[in-house]
């Protein structure tokens, strides 16, 4: 059933480009489903090609006067946007929980961590600083200034609808880029209701444009982004494969890049752990959005001496959960966003326990909820032949490990060509130090399970991509370093 919105004015059902809902010639079309009741939440145009090349174009024509804008102008639009985010904040949470199916109150965080980015670059906006320098030359003087890199491509995931587009379009409109959004196919209403507020925020006609593609359609809206000489710059959160591709695509017009990938996320808990912390935090990080974030533990790493201890803890906790519809009072986790998903995790349940792993928690589909639920799976003895060691699952199997060695765990931590996030519970010190540096992640969380921010450098390393965003550096992916030499310069 669709929620009832406040703000009527946050449903949009047309492209947002140049300011304007945008009436497309296309004679395709695209259904948005709530995943939940698998009704169809509305039809929306399938755009063409021809139609993205125009709207990149529109992107490229404004970031000539948008580039000109003030700082204090971009810092004031973002606060603006922050504060109507807040403002809208059910609404928007409503609209991530009918086009995702991921539970209320994992949406209303959402909502607030999307709008954190654009408090956070209103402030970041007005501190773009460059360098002098003093080159071998006394008479000569160096300044440097970071200049936006251009039009931006912005390509997003279902799995933070609201967001993932907020973390990447602040930093690029703190900067003076221009961006062209492109929603996943299956959850692009939260982008539209982006689009009305950061119009209602005070942003020029063209800064924000948001385009409507179908999943099948994606494959030529990238390439049309990877191969535009317009765009200056493509920021990607996706999987491995596809950051592959569109790298490859991009690498004719040798874009800046920003690639956020995949993850296999290792929680390694040890014995000397606070053990009630790390099971909490261990539930918290394995099933945020029911698996469905990049940096969900994939693989739980437990030291012999607390391993039966943390596995019972562990396994009391998740049959706690409340599997429902997102909307319903109470639910804990909502539904997996398509049949793909459910497979996935299927996939790796059955190869592990064809290979020797243990039932703690049985879970599986439940099919009275509706097509996409599913029940959690906890499973012991895992080992690393198994698909779950080497491959994200993206769903709800806890996946446990037993280790003796730190420098055993820290191997098998490492053993993965990804390197996005990592956690380490432990209440020793030089343990946590040392563990955490030879972790090949980007991220490393200490002693608790939920780490991401607006202060925090966002990325990964290996096949996790590049980049950062969000943090003080978050900037610098749309900036280019322009240097002025001034020469002669004489007392
Ligand atoms: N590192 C991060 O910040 C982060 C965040 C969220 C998800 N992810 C990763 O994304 C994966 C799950 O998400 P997914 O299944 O939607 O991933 P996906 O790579 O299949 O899709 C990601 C987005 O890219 C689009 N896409 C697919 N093919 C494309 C193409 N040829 N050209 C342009 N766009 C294309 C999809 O429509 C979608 O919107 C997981 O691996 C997860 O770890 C990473
Ligand atoms: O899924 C990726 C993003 C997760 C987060 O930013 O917390």
């Amino acid at each position: 059933m669709a929620p009832q919105l406040k703000n009527p004015h946050l449903f949009q059902s047309k492209p947002f480009i140049n300011g304007q809902w945008y009436d497309s010639k296309s004679t395709k079309t695209f259904k948005v489903y709530d995943p939940a009741t698998e009704e169809v939440i509305v039809e929306l145009p399938d755009q063409t090609p021809e139609e993205i090349a125009e709207a990149i174009k529109i992107t490229s024509n404004a970031f000539e006067t948008y580039k000109k804008t003030s700082a204090h102008d971009r810092s004031r639009w973002l606060r603006n946007l922050y504060n109507l985010m807040m403002e809208n904040l059910d609404d928007l949470a409503a609209i991530i929980t009918w086009e995702n199916g991921k539970c209320l109150t994992d949406a209303i965080g959402e909502v607030k961590y999307g709008a954190s980015y654009f408090e956070w670059f209103a402030e970041e906006a007005k501190r773009n600083y460059g360098h002098t320098i003093q080159p071998a030359n006394p008479n000569n003087k160096i300044v440097t200034y970071k200049q936006p890199v251009g039009p931006v491509g912005l390509l997003c995931p279902f799995n933070f609808p609201s967001a993932m587009g907020a973390r990447k379009a602040a930093p690029a409109f703190a900067v003076g880029c221009t961006c062209i959004l492109k929603p996943d196919g299956q959850t692009p209403l939260s982008s539209l209701a982006l689009a009305y507020l950061a119009d209602q925020a005070g942003f020029p006609k063209g800064v924000f444009n948001v385009v409507l593609v179908s999943v099948e359609s994606t494959p030529a809206c990238g390439l049309e982004f990877c191969e535009s000489p317009l765009i200056k710059k493509i920021s990607f959160t996706g999987s491995t494969p596809v950051g592959k591709l569109l790298y490859k695509q991009s690498s004719l017009t040798l874009k800046k890049m920003s690639m956020e990938l995949g993850g296999n996320a290792p929680i390694i808990v040890f014995d000397d752990a606070d053990l009630e912390l790390a099971v909490e935090q261990s539930i918290a990080s394995k099933f945020r959005s029911l698996g469905q974030t990049c940096v969900c533990a994939n693989r739980l790493y437990v030291q012999s001496g607390v391993y039966d201890k943390f596995i019972s803890m562990f396994a009391d906790k998740v049959r706690q959960f409340k599997i429902g519809n997102g909307f319903d009072e109470g639910v804990t986790h909502g539904c997996l966003i398509n049949t793909k998903a459910m497979r996935k995790v299927e996939e790796h349940v059955e190869d592990a326990l064809s290979k020797g792993a243990l039932i703690v928690v049985e879970g599986g589909e439940l099919p009275k909820l509706g097509k996409h639920f599913y029940a959690p799976y906890v499973l012991k003895d895992i080992t690393n032949d198994m698909k779950v060691h080497n491959e994200e699952t993206f769903g709800p199997l806890a996946a446990i490990f037993k280790f003796e060695t730190k420098e055993e765990v820290l191997k098998e931590c490492n053993a993965t060509p990804y390197g996005l996030a990592a956690y380490v519970f432990s209440e020793n010190l030089n343990t946590v130090y040392t563990v955490s540096e030879d972790l090949e992640a980007g991220m490393v969380s200490v002693n608790t399970g939920l780490f991401t921010d607006a202060a925090l450098p966002f990325g990964g390393v290996k096949e996790s991509g590049f980049g950062r965003e969000g943090s003080l550096y978050g900037m610098d992916d749309y900036t280019v370093v322009k240097s002025m030499v001034l020469g002669n310069v004489y007392r």
